[in-house]
């Protein structure tokens, strides 16, 4: 990266130096490399906020066209003039992934940049219940199975037919650590994050013949309303980290920002090699 920057102002000295100047070629080649994800249509759910948002605003930074949508007008309109007044390229709509009408509408409206998405990143995530397994209803199984679990599923198969027409086209979806070290009070949590490991290898090996890539990203405690209310329900942030410092091999909680840059990554070509992985972006833990 250092020897990229150090090379543009050659191109400005060149007439006066012994330097070659750089090809225009060189130098709009050097321009995509430091914006990968240029010319691509990405669709993210539960991007309002927290980790959704973080990915968002580094997709748009990287290149990308980003729709943004969560369950609330005004939330949607507040981080569309957040990530425009950046001058990153947005557009967002009210999307409650667990409606069919609304993930029909996420994809009409995603469409209507060019025709087309070459990336699905699936954040929107729930947790109702803290307390007994056993002792969920069966309102609250099928609020986080529809949510979690199904909608990522549902909404790729409408968007399907628009990206595997593009080429390079991707899915990110994001589970838990939940998943490999359960929670006692979260099970039904935990189940539903388990189940996206499954589905992310499940839909890899369907879509890698139309050249789709289907990856998943497996988050520790990161730091957003969602993953501080889970954990520091009872206990403050810090008389927590003397236990998660145990656990966690970084010594902190992770930043919504940590999850950012592995999507992207995912998202590029320097990734076109890898699907059907789940990745943890934890801190390390030996315990994973
Ligand atoms: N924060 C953590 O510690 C942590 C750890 C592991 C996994 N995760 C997962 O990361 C994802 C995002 O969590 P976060 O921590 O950024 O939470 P957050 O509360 O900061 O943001 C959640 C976003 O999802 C949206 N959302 C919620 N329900 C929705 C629905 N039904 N339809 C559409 N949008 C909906 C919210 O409006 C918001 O924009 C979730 O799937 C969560 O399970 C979080």
């Amino acid at each position: 990266m250092a020897a990229m920057f150090r090379s543009v102002p050659q191109v400005f000295r060149g007439s006066r130096c012994a330097l070659v100047p750089l090809s225009a070629r060189t130098i709009s080649k050097r321009a995509d490399e430091r914006r990968p994800l240029a010319d691509k249509v990405a669709v993210i759910t539960g991007s309002t906020k927290g980790i959704g948002f973080a990915i968002a605003q580094r997709l748009a930074q990287n290149g990308a066209h980003v729709v943004i949508s969560s369950r609330k007008q005004q939330n949607v309109d507040h981080a569309v003039a957040m990530l425009k007044e950046e001058g990153l390229s947005v557009t967002g709509t009210v999307c409650h992934v667990g409606k069919a009408k609304d993930r029909q509408h996420l994809v009409a409206t995603a469409l209507e940049h060019s025709g087309g998405v070459d990336f699905l990143v699936c954040v929107a995530g729930v947790n109702p219940l803290v307390g007994s397994t056993l002792g969920a209803s069966e309102q609250i199984w099928d609020k986080v199975l529809d949510v979690n679990v199904k909608s990522p599923a549902l909404l790729l198969s409408r968007l399907l037919p628009h990206m595997e027409k593009r080429g390079g086209s991707c899915v990110v979806l994001v589970s838990s650590v939940a998943a490999y070290l359960p929670v006692p009070t979260l099970g039904v949590y935990n189940t539903s994050k388990t189940a996206l490991l499954g589905l992310s290898k499940s839909l890899a090996i369907e879509l890698a013949p139309k050249g789709i890539r289907v990856n998943c990203i497996v988050p520790g405690i990161i730091k957003t309303d969602f993953g501080l209310g889970l954990g520091v329900r009872e206990k403050t942030m810090s008389n927590m980290l003397p236990d998660l410092n145990k656990i966690y091999g970084l010594q902190r909680f992770g930043e919504p920002e940590d999850c950012a840059g592995i999507v992207s990554f995912l998202c590029s070509p320097d990734a076109s090699y890898i699907t059907g992985e789940n990745i943890i972006v934890a801190g390390f833990s030996p315990r994973l």
